[in-house]
């Protein structure tokens, strides 16, 4: 199906929707270092919420925390592409868009690390000590 295709409801347009989606994710796990990072720590955190046996309301935080990260991640790379299309110039306009789109995954990872502090802290603690 054509990129600019813009048809009616199909399930044609859906599957080909999700294989760029996909494509998209592909893409970020092989080049995007940062993408990467959090990749790795999604699987850490999700190995700790397993053994440390997390309730189900537990895991709804956690999982938000992970998935919310990642999308964002993957808007911030899609954002730097974007104002590199846009201009190859070094401009004030570039630079706030970027750290912009880059203080947005700071601003959630922050929140998910606290989530991540309050869930597993006090497990941790009680494991170890
Ligand atoms: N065209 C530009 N004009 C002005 N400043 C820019 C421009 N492009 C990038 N910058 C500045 O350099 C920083 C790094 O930009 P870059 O495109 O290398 O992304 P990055 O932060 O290295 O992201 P990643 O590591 O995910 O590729 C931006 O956050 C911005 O402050």
């Amino acid at each position: 199906m054509a990129l600019r295709d813009r048809g009616g409801f199909s399930i044609d347009r859906i599957a080909c929707a999700f294989k760029y989606a996909i494509e998209g994710i592909i893409h970020a796990s092989k080049v995007e270092k940062n993408f990467q990072v959090h990749i790795i720590c999604a699987i850490i955190v999700s190995a700790l919420s397993f053994i440390l046996k997390i309730d189900k309301m537990e895991w709804l935080f956690i999982i938000i925390s992970i998935f919310g990260v990642l999308s964002l991640e993957l808007i911030n790379s899609a954002l730097e592409r974007a104002v590199d299309i846009a201009t190859k110039e070094i401009k004030p306009l570039a630079k706030q868009a970027k750290d912009l789109a880059a203080a947005a995954v700071l601003v959630y990872a922050i929140m998910s690390v606290i989530i991540g502090i309050v869930i597993l802290g006090p497990k941790m603690i009680k494991l170890f000590f």
